[in-house]
């Protein structure tokens, strides 16, 4: 276990806008939050710019690229006007992730195998401007396939089916997912995708994911910033980062 690749983490800062957006001001300021997921040992921050804006902002984008120190994953989707504030911003990454305003929360990953075409030619000029391109999608080999096929460099695997049903304590249920996220981020690694992880990870579900070997990066935020609410935001990302690593090293 010693010898595996360092795993990242990704600090997702959404729902710091979401209580901000809550009142209609500017606190609390997610910039803030940021930068102390950065002192907190964050490897990235990410942002999930949606079509409807109920949480982050244009700004909000545009003041990270300004303050951040550590890299951002810009997470959108596959539309016209996304590609083009990701290639004004130009971030370290994009993970493009599925959207419906009708939605709570990101259900199921993207359907890439049904859309092949139109998504290998929406990423090509987003590799081409330099952003490392990740597809957000469910476990399962054909999407991993058809993420390969155009050209994504990385994949990022949902975890929400096995946090929830973790939280649902349907347990085998629950072991069953992993055998999957374990199976298929070997599959991705083999074809040569970088592999991400992320949605819904808790202090209860991560030790499993950050134990799996090809996964290099863990993209955490709702978790966190709900238990910042009860000790802090420095002080729950450190605790995130110590069962990430303990896992990782197999303690
Ligand atoms: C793609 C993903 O799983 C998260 O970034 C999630 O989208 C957070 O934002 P929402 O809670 O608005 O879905
Ligand atoms: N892509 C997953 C992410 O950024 C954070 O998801 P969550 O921890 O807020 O569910």
């Amino acid at each position: 276990m010693a010898d595996q690749p360092p795993l990242r983490l990704g600090v997702n800062i959404d729902h710091v806008a979401t209580v901000r957006n809550a009142r209609g001001g500017a606190y609390p300021d997610p910039l803030r939050a940021a930068k102390i997921a950065e002192e907190a040992g964050a490897d990235g921050i990410t942002a999930h710019l949606r079509e409807d804006r109920r949480h982050i902002s244009d700004a909000d984008i545009d003041g990270l690229m300004e303050v951040l120190s550590v890299p951002l994953n810009f997470e959108m989707a596959a539309t016209d006007e996304m590609q083009a504030i990701a290639l004004r911003h130009k971030p370290h990454a994009v993970c493009i992730v599925p959207e419906k305003r009708e939605e709570r929360t990101t259900e199921g990953g993207l359907e890439v195998a049904k859309d092949e075409n139109r998504l290998a030619h929406f990423i090509a000029p987003l590799r081409d401007a330099g952003c490392r391109v990740s597809i957000f999608i469910a476990a399962d080999k054909r999407q991993i396939e058809a993420a390969n096929r155009i050209g994504a460099e990385v994949i990022e695997l949902h975890t929400g089916a096995y946090c929830d049903f973790h939280a649902e304590g349907h347990f085998d249920k629950r072991d069953d997912e992993l055998e999957r996220l374990r199976d298929m981020s070997a599959f991705a690694h083999s074809l040569g995708l970088e592999v991400h992880a992320g949605h819904g990870l808790t202090y209860d579900t991560v030790a499993p994911v950050s134990a799996l070997p090809e996964v290099r990066e863990l993209n955490i935020g709702h978790f966190l910033i709900g238990e910042a609410i009860f000790r802090g935001l420095e002080p729950a990302i450190r605790e995130m980062r110590n069962i990430m690593d303990g896992a990782r090293l197999g303690r």
